[in-house]
């Protein structure tokens, strides 16, 4: 099995270090031998240790929480939607451990005191909960959830856009088809509130 060398630890994130490496990599060698392939041929040779430096970054928000992105806000005065749309990302299937991918639109309306959080940590949120074994809609109601506990806002949206490779690539193969979720709190259950953000959202 191959294992990390100095220069390997250097190319690899943070995270690996809560991570059993070694385990994946040898996990990845008994699949790949399960399949039908050789993994000591050259083309494979590396690959369980590629596989698990890959899964490092790919499940790098299972080390990772809402608090350490949204625990510092700031005051600002301004009550009504914050709208961060298109932001890209890629997860992982639960089901499959194969890709969905797609893009997420965050907004929400402050508190009343103001507690604001930076546009790029919505963005950030999204990685923390998108970088694990996943469904689309924990991913949609957890990104919510968490600009609720943190932030105290009057009213969140989240609307997630994606298409899963399990069912483009195989089972079903419907490539190009697209699931939209959604997770609404607060006042934007206020229909016009609503609408307004979902106007926002789906503009052009
Ligand atoms: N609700 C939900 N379902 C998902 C998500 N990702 C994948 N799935 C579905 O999970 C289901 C798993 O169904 P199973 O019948 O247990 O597995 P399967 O035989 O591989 O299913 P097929 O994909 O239909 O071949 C499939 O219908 C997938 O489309 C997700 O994020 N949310
Ligand atoms: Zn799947």
């Amino acid at each position: 099995m191959t294992h990390f060398d100095d220069d390997d630890v250097s190319a690899l994130p943070a995270e690996a270090e809560k991570m059993d490496l070694p385990r994946i990599e040898a996990a990845v060698r008994e699949i790949l031998l399960a399949v039908g392939e050789d993994p000591d041929r050259s083309g494979l040779k590396d690959t369980p240790q590629r596989v698990a430096r890959a899964y490092a970054e790919t499940f790098a928000g299972l080390h990772h929480d809402a608090e350490e992105i949204l625990g510092v806000t700031f005051d600002m005065d301004h009550e009504e939607l914050v709208l961060v749309k298109d932001i890209p990302f890629y997860s992982t299937c639960e089901h499959h451990l194969v890709p969905f991918h797609g893009v997420a639109h965050v907004g929400y309306i402050p508190s009343h005191d103001g507690r604001v959080t930076g546009l790029s940590k919505l963005a950030r949120l999204v990685d923390v909960y998108a970088r694990r074994p996943q469904v689309q809609e924990r991913l949609t109601s957890q990104v919510a959830d968490a600009i609720v506990s943190h932030l105290k806002p009057r009213g969140v949206i989240v609307v997630v856009d994606c298409e899963h490779m399990c069912m483009s690539m195989r089972g079903v193969r419907k490539p190009g088809a697209h699931t939209v979720t959604s997770a609404v709190r607060g006042q934007l259950h206020d229909p016009a509130t609503r609408a307004e953000a979902m106007s926002l959202i789906l503009g052009k």
